[in-house]
């Protein structure tokens, strides 16, 4: 029996709630040796554990706060869980805030280059692809542009083409399709089964019934980062509907 491609063993996560109101770093540095800045703990996540199978498409899905994308963040290596681990086997792209690194004085070009480095690929495959993301972006004419003029639909566009230059095993994707034109959604839900087709595993945050059914064959429902069901799509979204 294979090796899961993604394993999450009774991940927590405890972010800390500053209650403090301070007007400067240096205010808070005092105020923390001092002692007298409190906090409250809150658990984002609380010891969520399951397994994904390389080809599987499984959506993480709950209400506003429910944890979906800290757990993502957890299982792309942003974050790094409270309790608990995640072991991945393969490679990662992760399309969660999209275009979280791009800097907004430099053109779209440069912001290729800026934001592959942070997704760790090397400059010649940036060079090399380049042809490639001026069309999946449809900014040709753009691309020497600072991205401070850009639409958010064209960021969006821009991040999208970066970051699915290549295949890789496992896509994690969050919310991005909501941002875009319909017709760039459908360009981007295209490039998603070519990449299912060739056996990559997603993971998927969506609020949308109709994208989590087009995509994912499995759905995990959270509920104030508590996973209250695994298993088939319909079902999930039943016992979302009643909560
Ligand atoms: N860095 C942080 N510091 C403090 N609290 C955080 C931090 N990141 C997330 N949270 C809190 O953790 C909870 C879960 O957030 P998360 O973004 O994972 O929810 P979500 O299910 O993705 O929500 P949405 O559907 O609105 O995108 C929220 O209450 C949020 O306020």
């Amino acid at each position: 029996m294979e090796n899961p491609i993604v394993e999450v063993n009774n991940v927590s996560m405890m972010f800390r709630l500053y209650r403090e109101n301070v007007d400067s770093l240096k205010e808070f540095l005092i105020k923390k040796v001092k002692r007298q800045i409190t906090y409250e703990e809150f658990w984002a996540l609380s010891d969520i554990s399951f397994q994904v199978n390389k080809g599987e498409s499984v959506a993480l899905i709950g209400r506003n706060g429910c944890g979906k994308s800290t757990l993502l963040k957890t299982i792309a290596g942003v974050l790094k869980p409270t309790k608990g681990s995640v072991h991945i086997n393969g490679t990662v792209a992760p399309m969660i805030e999209l275009g979280a690194g791009f800097d907004m004085d430099l053109t779209a070009r440069e912001n290729v280059f800026l934001n592959g480095a942070i997704l760790g690929y090397p400059k010649e495959m940036l060079e090399e692809n380049m042809p490639a993301i001026e069309e999946f972006s449809e900014l040709h004419q753009f691309m020497d542009v600072p991205i401070k003029n850009f639409s958010s639909g064209m960021l969006a566009r821009l991040g999208f083409a970066v970051a699915t230059i290549y295949t890789p095993d496992i896509l994690i994707v969050d919310e991005i399709l909501s941002v875009g034109d319909y017709r760039f959604q459908e360009k981007c839900h295209a490039r998603i089964h070519e990449m299912l087709e060739q056996g990559t595993t997603l993971l998927f945050v969506s609020h949308s019934i109709d994208q989590v059914k087009k995509v994912c064959n499995r759905a995990i429902l959270l509920n104030q980062g508590h996973m209250l069901f695994d298993g088939g799509v319909k079902e999930a979204w039943n016992r979302y509907d009643s909560l």
